[in-house]
């Protein structure tokens, strides 16, 4: 992306606005754009940046179906443009699996010796080090309301993309979002009020001005609203921390996309960092397609247990699905109901080996099936 004002920060097709290895504060972030003014080719563009860091693995998911994205597939670690049953199955079992490896980063880095990495946080030396694991990725995703009115999997999708806004800058996983309707139902509010950065094409009212950049912006003076038709690819820029900039993508058509998508991909082969879809592979959805965390612990928890240690939701959850849930405890119970805002906290529960009653971490039956209704009502509204 190019800034308009004088202090231009642009021209080779890395030394761009969006840099992917933590030297500046807008790395690791999300972003969203809006409305038939330039949104797909800003995301393309924010795509071919970060492809160009042969580390970097990129997820692309082209929700519109028109293969818009299709540049990118020659290289991207996932990919799938569509949003047929069998698109959005891709998706969930990807999204797990990168739910997976936002708790693998964060144990590396709490693993990790305080010189080696005081600030708790990737680094591009880190991000360096192929036995770490720690390279970026980078998800991009147009027309994302597709995923969270889903009726099915859409609050899956809301509760992995929330952990991935709130945690994933700092473990080096960026999301970005892009929209033509940026509502609440479209952009779930735990996600847009996470978004540290956020570019906005032209919108037409003080509401999608105020949703995209953030709550006053409008007031502040800051409105997309003003841009002419005729601003293709010319937006409002707001990175965390910093005053809000008038930014314009770089035009890249399709032919021009291929280009630059065939230079990542040879760096690629040359790094040795060619992987997933690239080489034919997709995720493994045979485990987890299925799975349902809610629901399963809903059968798990029978309707007279009011409260329960979260190691026994463990055991009965790997008893249910060992080759979803095996090798769980307490703590991974935890992990995974965060997302979905249900805490666990200390709980009045029997062992069942001593027969001795005790407090520990647990659930309370309630939080879960709340859980389940609000999903099942966004189901019926949708
Ligand atoms: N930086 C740019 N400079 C000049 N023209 C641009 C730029 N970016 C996009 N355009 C033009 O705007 C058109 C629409 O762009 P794009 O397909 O990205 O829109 P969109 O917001 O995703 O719309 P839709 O949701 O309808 O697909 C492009 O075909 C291109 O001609």
């Amino acid at each position: 992306m190019r800034r308009l004002d004088v202090d231009v920060a642009h021209s080779s097709d890395r030394a761009l606005l969006l840099r992917l290895d933590n030297r500046e504060r807008e790395a690791h972030t999300a972003l969203l754009l809006v409305k038939s003014m330039g949104k797909t080719f800003a995301l393309r563009e924010v795509l071919l940046i970060a492809a160009l860091d042969p580390r970097a693995a990129i997820h692309a998911y082209d929700l519109k179906g028109t293969g818009d994205l299709s540049a990118l597939g020659e290289l991207a670690h996932r990919y799938r443009s569509g949003e047929d049953d069998e698109d959005i199955e891709y998706a969930i079992a990807a999204l797990r699996e990168l739910r997976e490896e936002l708790r693998r980063r964060a144990k590396v880095i709490r693993g990790l010796p305080r010189d080696v990495c005081p600030e708790n946080k990737v680094t591009p030396e880190l991000a360096s080090k192929k036995s770490l694991g720690l390279h970026p990725i980078v998800i991009g995703v147009d027309e994302c309301q597709v995923w969270f009115e889903h009726p099915v999997y859409g609050d899956e999708f809301e509760a992995i993309c929330t952990d991935l806004v709130k945690r994933g800058p700092a473990l080096g996983m960026v999301l970005c979002l892009a929209t033509q309707r940026p509502d609440a139902k479209s952009l779930p509010t735990g996600i847009s009020a996470n978004a540290s950065t956020r570019f906005c094409l032209k919108v037409m009212g003080q509401t999608e001005n105020d949703m995209v950049l953030g709550t006053s912006k409008y007031k502040q003076g800051i409105r997309a609203t003003m841009f002419a038709w005729a601003d293709k690819g010319i937006g409002y820029f707001v990175g965390e921390g910093a005053d809000a900039r008038i930014v314009s993508t770089v035009y890249i058509d399709a032919p021009a996309a291929d280009v630059i998508a065939q230079r990542a991909r040879a760096a690629r082969v040359a790094a040795g960092t060619l992987t997933g879809h690239a080489l034919g592979e997709a995720p493994d959805s045979s485990a987890t397609v299925t799975a349902n965390l809610l629901e399963d612990i809903a059968a798990v928890v029978g309707p007279n247990e009011e409260r329960v240690w979260s190691e026994t939701v463990a055991v009965r959850l790997a008893e249910l699905r060992p080759e979803v849930y095996g090798g769980w405890n307490a703590k991974s119970v935890a992990a995974a109901l965060e997302p979905y805002g249900i805490d666990t906290s200390q709980v009045w529960g029997t062992d069942p080996t001593t027969g001795k009653g005790a407090n520990r971490k647990g659930i309370r039956r309630v939080d879960v099936a709340e859980r389940i209704a609000h999903r099942n009502r966004r189901r019926e509204a949708s």
